[in-house]
């Protein structure tokens, strides 16, 4: 067997070993289950949980390849965030003080800043310097407890620099220990010299046909489909086109929308079998009605909300009309953040979250909106062995401590295997 940890004070299952949803929602999502004392958990060769997390199960020590003392520590299950953009050059700290002094989003992006700023250093910056930004990028949410990472791409804009992003990504995830679902977002801003049609129809009848070649070809592997679904940017029957393109060559829906003005997309992200659908602020009754009634992912991004001082998302509202609700970093240039601790801790404070309920949205539910519900996000019997462990005996700490992660996660571990140890890193 690959790893065994004893003498855990808690250990975070999410769900029980006899309960086979993908993804929690209503009330469901303030019920989790923690075991509690002298629990121990292990690993199988394969990566995947044997049996249930429990004290009466004893292990020979002599079994296992890795072996953690985890009295006075906590394991939860590795965290998943379901939303960041992680390949770029051309950070914007200079807009961040344009913000502070009263300028919007939408402001910045319309006289050329924002993402077009990002695009214009990317499509400049070579493959391997992307690379070696995005492995930084990624290790350091590895070692915040981030085992399993939505990357979307989408500083590119054009197909060339589009792929370059996209090799980038593939690089990544097969050389890091971290998991990537990787997005193709390629209608995340409409580039300088096209219309918002002109950009929909190279994409639906250029980018995404090629990208079937090369996936067909086992060249790259994509699995989700994105587009930045806002006034002023793609409309909504534009998105549709872009994301019905993607759907039919396999991928599944998983985009922006109600971020900032809502032109109900969430009705047509419903009606076309969206997976999920992120931001979400400016959500309508009806937009929450209809996703509930479709089962659509709700990916709340508290970072954005807070530095761009929106309105949260109606979260109470989504949790009550049993909306499955994820949590994702969304870091990006205008949302530098890595780590989903600060993000649960935001999502208590701002989005009127529980702790329990946080805690579902960033590992089980974020899972969910990846397509990951019946394999990841949860400790049970037959998933994998992703968790994250600190040095508390209440797991609660890890959301309550802000800004702690770093002085509170021992261990990082990916299917059985450690990928962080603070005592390596300090
Ligand atoms: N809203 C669109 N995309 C990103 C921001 C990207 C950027 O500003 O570079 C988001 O999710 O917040
Ligand atoms: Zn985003």
């Amino acid at each position: 067997m690959k790893l065994l940890i004893h003498s855990c004070d808690q250990v975070v299952t999410v769900i029980r070993d006899d309960d086979n949803r993908s993804v929690l929602t209503g009330p469901f999502m303030r019920n989790i289950q923690v075991l509690e004392q002298d629990i121990a958990i292990a690993v199988d060769e394969d990566g995947t949980v044997p049996s249930t997390a429990d004290a009466r199960v004893r292990w020979n020590d002599s079994e296992f390849e890795d072996v953690i003392d985890a009295k006075g520590k906590c394991v939860l299950p590795g965290f998943v965030d379901a939303h960041t953009h992680p390949v770029w050059a051309g950070d914007r700290v200079h807009e961040f003080a344009m913000k502070l002094a009263g300028a919007t989003y939408l402001e910045i992006h319309e006289a050329g800043g924002g993402i077009h700023f990002t695009v214009d250093k990317t499509v400049k910056t070579s493959q391997e310097d992307l690379y070696q930004s995005l492995k930084d990028r990624l290790t350091k949410m590895l070692n915040a407890g981030t085992t399993t990472v939505e990357c979307k791409t989408g500083y590119g804009l054009e197909m060339d620099a589009e792929l370059k992003l996209l090799e980038v990504l593939q690089r990544a995830k097969r050389e890091l220990p971290i998991e990537i679902s990787i997005t193709f977002c390629g209608a995340h801003a409409v580039p300088r010299n096209k219309t918002a049609e002109e950009a929909t129809k190279d994409i639906v009848k250029q980018q995404i046909p090629r990208l079937r070649n090369l996936m067909v070809k086992q060249m790259i592997n994509i699995e989700n489909i994105d587009v930045f679904c806002e006034k002023g940017i793609f409309d909504t029957e534009q998105s549709k086109r872009i994301l019905e393109a993607g759907r039919d060559i396999g991928l599944r829906i998983n985009f922006h929308g109600d971020e900032l003005n809502p032109i109900e997309e969430t009705r047509m992200g419903a009606e076309i079998g969206a997976t999920a659908i992120s931001h979400l602020e400016e959500v309508s009754e009806q937009g929450i009605e209809d996703m509930a009634a479709a089962a659509v992912v709700a990916v709340l991004l508290p970072t954005t909300a807070y530095i761009m001082k929106l309105n949260p998302p109606p979260t109470r509202q989504l949790i009550e009309q049993a909306v499955p609700v994820a949590l994702g970093s969304d870091f990006n240039p205008n949302a530098y953040c890595f780590d989903m601790a600060t993000v649960m801790n935001l999502a208590c404070i701002i989005l009127g979250m529980s702790m329990q309920e946080a805690l579902v949205a960033a590992t089980l539910n974020a899972a969910a909106s990846l397509g990951r519900g019946k394999t990841h996000g949860a400790i049970q019997k037959g998933r994998i062995g992703d968790f994250v462990i600190i040095n508390t005996n209440r797991w609660e700490h890890i959301i309550y401590q802000m800004s702690s992660h770093h002085h509170l996660i021992d261990y990082v571990v990916k299917k059985g295997k450690v990928v962080y140890r603070k005592d390596e890193n300090h």
